[in-house]
């Protein structure tokens, strides 16, 4: 993995104890206009599950998925991990990093679109761990590998999840099924700026789009069905009166159960592993609501450690390296630079500085 001394996981960070919920949300809500109502309510879904959220130990089965695949490879690369709003910290990590000699490292985000919340943010947390270490004595440089949403082991792996979850309803003819692409709601400000600054924005959008009309085809030639697919939301935040995107999921539902369908497939094609928006949002809180409308509700697997998923991981490392050593790269339909282009996914807050990018 030359240039690279290791692959950083970077991910959002969760608790793993109830005392840990609430600085866990402070940290994650800082200068973002959350109502206190919205916080109380989200502590609550964390506190359903013992405080503890399954995103970290999701993050160690990643790791170690990965790390079986490197060595396969004849890679001896390390793997390390840190999260942006919960141990173990961004910043802490590259400094263990660096005492142990790791000066140039690639990072791979759990967030696989465009947009502020799923690419943006992350860089700038990047920088500003890199920074802090840097007013320490300790110089670290981080390259990334672009959104992965695009790429064909995120299809595949996310290809046969639904295929599993729509074999449970062989028999339940085309017309009763219900084809749902579940991903997080943004502001439809964050939506409408995601992607270059130059293109037509709705990047996040757009690519849930993409990615779910592939899922469709693929999905209804391996079981000889003609499903339409459609795209939904959950986990929306923020003040009422700002707009994010819609459908929520639970509203569909109803429209859904009005128009006579008896079942519906949740495919979460907006997360990499079934953490608390999946357990919470669609697990307890969507699965309720189809319940309570006579609805039979069938979630599909996230990609996690999926083996096409966790190689396609290894192949974008290999990728952003050999790109950093000066070769070509291999494209396809929808590729994303690895380096950002100035002004992508803007932080419309308070624009701060972010690595990765062309600013
Ligand atoms: C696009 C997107 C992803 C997917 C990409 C990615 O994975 O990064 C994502 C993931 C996640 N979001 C998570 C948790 C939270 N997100 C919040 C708030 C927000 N998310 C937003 C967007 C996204 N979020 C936005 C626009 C807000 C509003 C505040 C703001 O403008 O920044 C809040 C505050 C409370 C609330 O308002 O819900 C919490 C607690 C966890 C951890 C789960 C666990 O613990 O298992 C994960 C993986
Ligand atoms: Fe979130």
């Amino acid at each position: 993995m030359q240039p690279y001394d290791a692959i950083l996981l970077l991910s959002f960070g969760g608790p793993e104890a109830p005392e840990e919920v609430v600085p866990f949300l402070r940290r994650v809500t800082a200068g973002r206009g959350i109502p206190d109502e919205r916080l109380e309510q989200v502590g609550q879904h964390y506190f359903l599950f013992g405080g503890r959220s399954p995103i970290n130990d999701q993050n160690r089965a990643l790791i170690a998925a990965l790390r079986t695949e490197l060595d396969s490879r004849g890679e001896s690369v390390p793997v390390i991990w840190g999260n942006r709003n919960s141990a173990p910290f961004l910043a802490d990590t590259l400094r263990e990093a660096h005492d142990a000699g790791l000066r140039r490292l690639v990072a791979v985000t759990t967030s696989a679109y465009s947009s502020y919340s799923s690419c943006r943010q992350y860089r700038e947390d990047l920088a500003a761990a890199v920074d802090e270490l840097r007013d320490e004595g300790r110089e670290v440089r981080v390259d990334k590998i672009a959104p992965y949403a695009p790429r064909p082991g995120f299809q595949s792996a996310n290809a046969g999840r639904l295929v599993e979850a729509l074999r449970t309803l062989d028999g339940t003819p085309d017309e009763e099924v219900a084809l749902l692409f579940v991903t997080h709601s943004v502001p439809a400000a964050m939506d409408e700026t995601s992607g270059p600054g130059d293109g037509d924005g709705h990047l996040y959008q757009r690519q849930h789009l993409a990615l779910a009309s592939a899922l469709t085809e693929e999905a209804n030639a391996a079981l000889g069905r003609s499903l339409v697919g459609e795209l939904v939301f959950c986990s929306r935040s923020g003040p009422p009166q700002q707009p994010w995107l819609e459908p929520d999921v639970n509203d569909r539902l109803r429209e859904l159960a009005a128009e006579g369908r008896s079942a519906v497939v949740a495919a979460p094609i907006g997360f990499v592993s079934d953490h608390m928006e999946v357990a919470y949002d669609l697990d307890t809180e969507a699965a309720a609501t189809a319940r309570e409308l006579g609805l039979r509700f069938v979630r599909a697997a996230t990609p996690g450690t999926d083996p096409a998923f966790v190689a396609d991981l290894v192949d974008a490392v290999a990728e952003r390296a050999a790109e950093a050593r000066g070769e070509q790269v291999p494209d396809f339909e929808g590729r994303m630079p690895s380096v950002c282009a100035s002004g992508c996914c803007p932080n419309l807050r308070a624009p701060k500085p972010a690595l990765c990018g062309e600013d």
